[in-house]
């Protein structure tokens, strides 16, 4: 039997959050309910962010209320502090995500702190989680390259990584965040990571910006990674994070691992399907 690769999809959340109109609560729960039939075992669908922030991630809440659950689906939304945990755990998130950056610049733009304020920032939403039972994960954002403060060193990603995984992430997700890394600086990057956190413990999370984001996922492959996020039709990008396309698509990246010999579980037909509901989105934007 061939070995088995995730796809984490985060479409709903890392793609809808950069949409240019407000896409409104029933277009996001018509697209998470097309992606619930596919096979993933989880969906980033929901964002307690500020709304002043992050205008598209509003209404959250009503999408988590709303959405028709499979059973056997973990539906996961993101958390900047103890508001936003205590919002998801009310809205019925079965898993949060904490969100770092391993460089300053993309950490001041995008939560308004630095990484050292940040982390002090995630412990008590830790603490809260573990006592409620709800699973944690963690992204660092900017793995090799910021859009303000240029490269980014392995060590400072390996730092931050080690950091959340030592807090209690039970899986810390790598973010290129620009889709501008180059394989061989993901594979130093990895490399250093794996010197704190045991491959098991991560995830890739690779924009396509420049079209390299399967390559990244074949180091990453290589480097023993099993757990790669995706956005179903290529959806999104950074709304901190100028020029950033979309994570690499569900799509082509469950066909890429099909062709390398590993098992994705995903419904192929059911995964278009939910591409077309994920495209109709983009042509009422017009
Ligand atoms: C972190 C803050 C809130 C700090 O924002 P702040 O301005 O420093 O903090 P604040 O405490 O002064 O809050 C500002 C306002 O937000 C409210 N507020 C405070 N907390 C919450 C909350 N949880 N939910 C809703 N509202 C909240 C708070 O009440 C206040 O409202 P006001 O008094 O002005 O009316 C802000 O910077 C923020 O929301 N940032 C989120 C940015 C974001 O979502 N970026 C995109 C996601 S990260 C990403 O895309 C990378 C990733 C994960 O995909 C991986 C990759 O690709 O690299």
């Amino acid at each position: 039997m061939s070995e088995r690769v995730e796809i984490v999809e985060v479409g709903p959340r890392d793609g809808l959050q950069n949409e240019a109109r407000a896409i409104s609560v029933t277009e996001k729960v018509r697209l998470v309910d097309a992606l619930s039939l596919v096979g993933f075992r989880r969906i980033e669908v929901a964002s307690f962010v500020s709304e002043k922030w992050v205008p598209q991630m509003a209404g959250s809440g009503e999408v988590l209320g709303a959405i028709t659950r499979v059973s056997g689906v973990r539906y996961g939304a993101l958390v900047p502090n103890m508001r936003g945990l205590e919002a998801a755990l009310k809205a019925g998130a079965d898993e949060v995500a904490v969100f770092a950056s391993a460089s300053e610049g993309f950490s001041q733009a995008n939560i308004n702190a630095s990484i050292a304020e940040s982390l002090e920032r995630f412990r008590p939403v830790l603490a809260r989680a573990r006592e409620v039972g709800v699973p944690v994960r963690g992204y660092v954002s900017c793995v090799t390259d910021c859009p303000y403060d240029g490269l980014v060193a392995p060590e400072a990603v390996a730092r931050v990584a080690g950091e959340l995984r030592t807090m209690g992430c039970f899986e810390v997700s790598l973010g290129d965040t620009l889709g501008r890394a180059a394989p061989e600086r993901v594979d130093a990057m990895l490399g250093a990571v794996l010197e704190r956190v045991e491959a098991r413990a991560l995830a890739g999370h690779f924009h396509d910006s420049f079209g390299r984001a399967l390559e990244n996922v074949s180091v990453a492959l290589g480097r023993g990674v099993r757990v790669f996020d995706a956005s179903v039709a290529g959806l999104g990008g950074c709304p901190y994070a100028p020029g950033a396309a979309g994570n690499v698509s569900s799509e082509s990246l469950a066909a890429f691992l099909e062709a390398a010999g590993f098992e994705h579980g995903l419904e192929i037909e059911r995964l278009r399907a939910a591409a077309d509901v994920a495209v109709g989105l983009w042509e009422a934007d017009g």
